[in-house]
Order: C-alpha cells, then sequence, then structure tokens
C-alpha cells in the first residue's frame, strides 16, 4: 500500500499562487510571518488569502521565527489558520503548542545525521538545511540537505523534507530521502517572493507521480 506523499507551498503572498495550490491538491499552505523574508506578510495581507482556502482544502501553516506570545496572538486574532511552524528551541515550541493549542511543528536545520532528532514532543518536524553563513532568515534559503541522510531515519513524529526542492529534483528527493512530505518555497517561483502558478503545477505534479511514493 503506497501513501500520497504529502506537499506544503510555502511563502504565498498572492492569490494566484494560492489558488494554484488549492488546485493541485497541496497538503498545507504557508504564510511567514517574518519581515525579513522576501514572502512576509502582515496578518492584513495574509487574512484575505487565508480565507480564500475552501472547508477541506489545505491546511494553512503562519510561520514564525522566534516568536513572543502577543504576536502570534495577534496574528490568530486577525488569520485563520489551523497550524504553526516555529523557528525556536523544542521547549519554547512546546510552550506555544500548549499555549495556542494549535498543532505545531518545529523547522530543524540538519547538517549531518547526527543532526537528525530522536526525539519530539511536537506535531511534526520540518527538514531543512541549515542556513547559509551570511543568511539573513532560517529557511527559505533554497539549500538541500543530502537526500540519502534521512533514509532510515525513524522520525519521532511525522516530518518532512524542505530545503532547496524543486520540480526538477522534488521525485529524486522522496526517492532518496524516503520523505512522507515535501515542503518547498523557492523552487516554485519566479522571483523570490512572487511565486509562480505554473511551476506550483509543475512541483505537486511530479511530487505526486511515479514510483517512489511512500510504502
Ligand atoms: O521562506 C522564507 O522566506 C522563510 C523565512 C524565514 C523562515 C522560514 C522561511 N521559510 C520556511 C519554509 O518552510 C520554507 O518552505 C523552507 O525553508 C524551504 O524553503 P526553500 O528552500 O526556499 O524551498
Amino acid at each position: 500500500m503506497t501513501h500520497p506523499v504529502a506537499i506544503k507551498i510555502c511563502g504565498l503572498t498572492e492569490p494566484e499562487g494560492l489558488d494554484a495550490a488549492i488546485a493541485h491538491g497541496a497538503d498545507w499552505v504557508g504564510f511567514v510571518f517574518f519581515a525579513r523574508s522576501p514572502r512576509a506578510v502582515t496578518p492584513a495581507q495574509a487574512a484575505p488569502l487565508a480565507a480564500r482556502v475552501p472547508p477541506g482544502g489545505p491546511r494553512r501553516i503562519g510561520l514564525f521565527v522566534a516568536p513572543d506570545d502577543d504576536t502570534i496572538a495577534a496574528t490568530l486574532d486577525a488569520v485563520a489558520l489551523d497550524g504553526l511552524q516555529i523557528y525556536a528551541p523544542p521547549a519554547r515550541a512546546l510552550e506555544i503548542r500548549q499555549t495556542f493549542g494549535l498543532p505545531v511543528w518545529q523547522a530543524h536545520g540538519v547538517a549531518t545525521a547526527g543532526d537528525l532528532p530522536t526525539a519530539s514532543t511536537l506535531d511534526g518536524l520540518v527538514i531543512e538545511s541549515r542556513p547559509p553563513a551570511g543568511a539573513d532568515r532560517p529557511g527559505g534559503n533554497a539549500q538541500p540537505i543530502d537526500w540519502a541522510m534521512t533514509k532510515g531515519w525513524q522520525s519521532p513524529v511525522p516530518w518532512m523534507l524542505a530545503g532547496g526542492l524543486t520540480p526538477e529534483t522534488v521525485a529524486q528527493a522522496i526517492a532518496l530521502s524516503g520523505a512522507p512530505a515535501v515542503d518547498v518555497s523557492s523552487g516554485v517561483e519566479s522571483a523570490p517572493g512572487r511565486k509562480d502558478a505554473r511551476l506550483i503545477a509543475r512541483f505537486i505534479q511530479a511530487a505526486r507521480q511515479g514510483p517512489h511514493q511512500r510504502r
């Protein structure tokens, strides 16, 4: 029995990209609440986007870097989100989970297999490369990991592979990594922060084709 690989399209800022992700069956759509990102949205900008997602559509993920509770609370007051992706130590991510009661996926940067987590109290892990030297943000840097690194790794919770994935590479990444889910931002953009509906469609099609589906 195979299970279709789950797909997150992250860093959505405009209706066109969001509508493409919805139309092609993405499982999650992500909104980046981090001002230094080229995909940053404010709560006021994200609210109408999140409202476009129909019932039964992709889950709406708000992405925060080292946030305080007030920032998250103000965002949740304005934007309908179904889950959070948090860049913070595990203990802080768990605090956020307990405070807001939403599923929390913790972003985890890895350089070698030794960095892969063996325990987690959260709802999921986003496994991606550590930011390159000089990066002004912890994710969304188009940096792939060595996909073979996770083959054989038993994640303690659901996980998704992120970092540098593209429509051309996602099938191989899934086959080599054994990832049950994938996450992309840069690889489906025509320019930083501008999602391309055709690239989103191609990415989802490529991630869902072929024998590499997770067993
Ligand atoms: O996307 C960003 O600009 C970003 C900024 C700050 C923290 C996280 C960010 N993105 C997180 C994601 O979940 C991305 O989809 C993931 O890092 C993969 O990004 P990419 O390598 O560009 O596909």
